[in-house]
């Protein structure tokens, strides 16, 4: 015999299908008739129907914005209509990369949450158009429908409405195209955009492998941490700082980080920014998930030297000056006015904590020259260095470019990297193909022979270093020599001296 439960879960679904087609049907009738029907059917039907049902609007009602939640229910029913609807329809939404499929207007799917059953419906229902509107098209209202039991009002209010919100969220995330933003001069504190589309990835990335898996799990934990950030009190951010040579992948490890979290990139132009509020503005129109990049920081302004200038200025002001002359001085030795403490500001000040789950990164090829009040750990979390090619990451490039998984070259190739310094950049582009008819075999011996070169030149380099330091060192005990003897010539003058004019006295 069936079981009560199940009776009622295909009384409930009879009953969400009649409900469904009766407000198809009502359509049909003129809007005071539909009215008075709908009143007395709702009545009726409350008595013995046991569930529930929720409206979702496309607009809301606030200057016909388009409702988030309706979008996110939109996103989050793509992925079930595409299995389970019978008719689809199919849009592409602004800013997506591929085609959203959801249900057609009048469809229905089912849903599961946690072994209870739910359905979705898809509404759109027509209203009087008004002779002067503003907005025709909302004319036509959609809405979804959600049928539930009314056992079931507890988890759905609790968790299963949130779940389609984050889902739905996670969903249209997944499928937007990524951005890169510059800040515009011209336009003042603002950003401009491109697509972002670079390939790299931390796949195609040429590294240490175990480095490589604690930076990956590294970025996850973090893409995952919003309860644990807020548990220990902290802005939803991390910083990095990447150093190392040019040509080490340091912007390339930026695109892979992209790619991995589905980040937009802000690419900062500090020296283009006017001042500390111009970086305040920028910082606040940067939206969560995001990668703030301050490339060569080193060279983006003179951030190392601003505190001590700061300092010095002090001392100076403090003695009486003209007032317009002190201006003048003032405004001629700041042409960039944004501070190291503007910087750190942007970085750890309370703005920096609107927005939320951003990564900030500094790159550089001379970590001894920044100030440690910027990349001390708590600014910057993680300091990774990137350094020249070894074994391992050259296997990566050896992938990459000639799909080689190994060769008999590969062991002098192992000896030699050992021996010298070579940047991946540099042996990347020794393994590309210089024409279609190149072989892996020519590609290999090419960066052989780049390498033996790079031996040679860093033997000679370093053979010349020590000549010119052998030299500077000889000059400097000849000049030292030479600096005791006239000393000592000085001396002897004075004896001599002192001795012919005792000689003088006694006479
Ligand atoms: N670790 C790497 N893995 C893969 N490719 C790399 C790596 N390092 C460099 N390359 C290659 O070399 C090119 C230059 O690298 P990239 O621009 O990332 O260097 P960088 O460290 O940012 O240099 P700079 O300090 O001059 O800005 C890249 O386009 C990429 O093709
Ligand atoms: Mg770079």
């Amino acid at each position: 015999m069936m079981k009560m439960g199940e009776m009622w879960t295909q009384l409930g679904s009879v009953m969400a299908s009649m409900m469904f087609a009766y407000a198809m049907f009502k359509q049909f009738f003129p809007d005071d008739l539909g009215n008075i029907l709908d009143k007395y059917t709702k009545k009726l039907v409350g008595y013995v129907y046991p569930y529930i049902q929720i409206s979702f609007d496309e607009y809301t009602n606030e200057f016909h914005k388009r409702s988030e939640v309706y979008a996110s229910i939109q996103s989050y029913l793509s992925t079930k209509s595409s299995t389970r609807a019978k008719r689809l329809k199919a849009h592409d939404v602004k800013g997506s990369t591929a085609l959203v499929l959801g249900m057609d207007d009048n469809e229905e799917v089912t849903d599961e949450f946690q072994g209870i059953k739910l359905w979705w419906a898809s509404m759109k229902s027509a209203s009087k158009k008004t002779s002067f509107s503003f907005y025709p098209e909302y004319d036509e209202r959609k809405h979804y429908k959600l049928t539930f039991h009314r056992r079931h009002r507890d988890l759905v209010m609790g968790s299963y409405l949130d779940h389609v919100r984050q889902e739905g969220k996670a969903i249209a995330v997944s499928n937007r195209q990524r951005k890169l933003y510059i800040n515009n001069t011209e336009k003042g504190a603002k950003w401009s955009h491109v697509v972002f589309e670079h390939p790299a990835t931390f796949e195609t990335l040429a590294m240490e492998p175990k480095e490589k898996q604690s930076i990956i799990n590294d970025l996850l934990k973090f893409s995952k941490g919003k309860d644990y950030y807020k548990k220990i009190g902290k802005a939803w951010k991390r910083g990095y700082l990447l150093y190392g040579p040019p040509g080490t992948g340091k912007s390339t490890m930026i695109s892979a980080m992209s790619n991995l979290m589905n980040y937009d990139v802000y690419d900062l132009e500090l020296t283009s920014v006017k001042d500390n509020t111009e970086l305040r503005k920028l910082l606040i129109d940067i939206t969560g998930k995001a990668i703030i990049v301050i490339e060569d920081i080193d060279c983006s302004l003179d951030l190392t030297g601003q505190r001590k200038k700061k300092k010095e200025k002090d001392e100076e002001d403090n003695e009486e000056k003209d007032p317009v002359k002190k201006k003048m001085e003032k405004e001629e030795s700041q042409p960039s006015k944004v501070t190291l403490s503007g910087l750190l500001n942007f970085i750890d000040g309370i703005w920096s904590a609107c927005g939320g789950e951003r990564l900030i990164v500094f790159t550089t090829n001379y970590v001894e020259k920044l100030d440690p009040a910027l990349i001390r750990r708590g600014r910057m979390d993680k300091h990774i260095e990137l350094s020249y090619c070894c074994y391992e990451a050259f296997k990566v490039l050896a992938r990459n470019y000639l799909d080689l998984e190994s060769h008999e070259l590969f062991e002098t190739i192992e000896r030699l990297l050992g021996e010298t310094n070579m940047t991946p950049a540099d042996v990347a582009e020794n393994l590309m193909p210089n024409s279609v008819t190149e072989d892996a075999d020519s590609c290999l011996k090419n960066l052989i022979e780049a390498i033996e070169t790079a031996k040679e030149e860093a033997r000679k380099k370093a053979e010349e270093e020590e000549a010119s330091r052998e030299a500077e060192e000889e000059a400097k005990l000849k000049a030292e020599k030479e600096e005791k003897e006239k000393e000592q010539s000085a001396k002897d003058e004075v004896k001599c001296n002192g001795t012919s004019a005792k000689e003088g006295d006694v006479k």
